[in-house]
């Protein structure tokens, strides 16, 4: 590994550096490319918050769906437990890629640096270089459908790992239909509307590992973004950095063990007309401590068309408040300069005279 280090000065090589790479480094001040500018560094009541306010919801409650609407009508974003997956052995499968493989077996699964959102071992969301990059590493695995499923593409070792991710992949999805159903009924929808909008799931199960940076005050974990597809799944370990952006401050949520975090995407409010919002959400690093987080991601092939649910347009109060859009080209648009904000969204929207 330390030979790897040593050949990560030149500018070129630097492009292509894991962050992890640097953070094992040592180096005491950080490359220009991670700074955020002032604007969208951490705040320091962002830091200092007490315990979150991020909804708790149990779904062995019977009030469970009631608290599920009122949580996505306020932060579109919401904390379950007793939801009945066990989230043990994924976290213990990511750590030991990023804690336990030496660098030169987790290249063999590098993914291109150009291009999006493409499988493997990867750190920049975005590969425009305007975009200040994120102090984070990454391991992308398409799950769903089994057609986009190679899994020769995902670690070997241990030797349970493509097990577990194909037994993660299949509970998650249960998962995320189980909920999109709730919020399709609460939004006055069939039960299996967003699922059927949806179609055939395009799920990617990402890892995301924020080592410790020698300048947490003046990077991003990940930039501040929402997803863009239906509904996002996220498990944490127990170190702090989820932000969600609520009335204009940024909340810091911290980990509950074994809680996973609903965050409602962007399909998922163009399909509601707007009486969901995705949440906008960021992560932090921390000087001392890695993070880690698995994101499972619930979003539509590249060719479907989301537009607000007829249902909650067709009424004379009710215009349509977003423009249909193809997601492919969603995507497209997304990951040309990045999210900033709810850019992509944004141009959708419908403005009533
Ligand atoms: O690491 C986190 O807490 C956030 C991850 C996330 O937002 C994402 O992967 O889209
Ligand atoms: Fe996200």
């Amino acid at each position: 590994m330390a030979a790897a280090i040593a050949a990560v000065t030149p500018e070129k090589e630097e492009e292509l550096v894991r962050v992890q790479v640097l953070a094992e480094s040592k180096i005491s001040k950080l490359p220009e490319r991670y700074i955020q500018p002032p604007s969208t560094r951490p705040t320091p009541s962002s830091t200092s918050r007490s315990p979150s306010s991020i909804p708790v919801v149990d779904l062995c409650d019977p009030q469970s769906d009631w608290q599920i609407d009122q949580a996505c009508l306020q932060w579109g974003a919401f904390r379950i437990i007793n939801h009945g997956v066990s989230v043990d052995d994924i976290k213990n499968i990511a750590l030991g890629f990023f804690r336990d493989t030496p660098l030169e077996v987790k290249m063999r699964y590098k993914c291109p640096d150009v291009g999006f959102a493409s499988e493997g071992y990867g750190s920049l969301m975005v590969a425009n270089s305007e975009v200040v990059s994120d102090w984070r590493d990454y391991f992308d695995h398409h799950t769903l459908p089994m057609s986009r499923r190679k899994v020769e593409n995902w670690p070997e070792f241990p030797s349970n790992y493509r097990k577990i991710m194909a037994e993660y992949s299949e509970n998650m999805k249960k998962l995320a239909q189980r909920l999109l159903s709730i919020i399709s009924k609460n939004l006055g929808l069939k039960s299996s509307y967003i699922e059927e909008v949806i179609g055939d799931v395009h799920q990617n199960i990402v890892f995301n590992y924020y080592p410790p940076c020698p300048q947490p005050d003046l990077v991003l974990g990940l930039q501040a973004h929402s997803d863009m597809g239906a509904v996002s799944l996220l498990v944490e370990n127990d170190v702090c950095g989820l932000e969600f952006l609520k009335d204009g401050e940024w909340v810091l949520a911290h980990p509950l063990p074994d809680a996973i975090t609903v965050i409602l995407a962007d399909q998922t409010e163009i399909l509601s007309n707007g009486r969901y919002k995705s949440a906008i959400h960021r992560a932090l690093v921390n000087a001392k401590l890695s993070r880690l987080s698995i994101a499972t991601f619930y979003d539509p092939p590249k060719s479907t068309t989301i537009a607000p649910a007829f249902e909650l347009i067709n009424s004379p109060n009710s215009h349509p408040q977003y423009r249909g859009v193809t997601y492919g080209d969603f995507v497209s648009n997304w990951y040309g300069d990045g999210p900033d904000g709810k850019r992509t969204l944004d141009a959708l929207r419908i403005f009533s005279k």
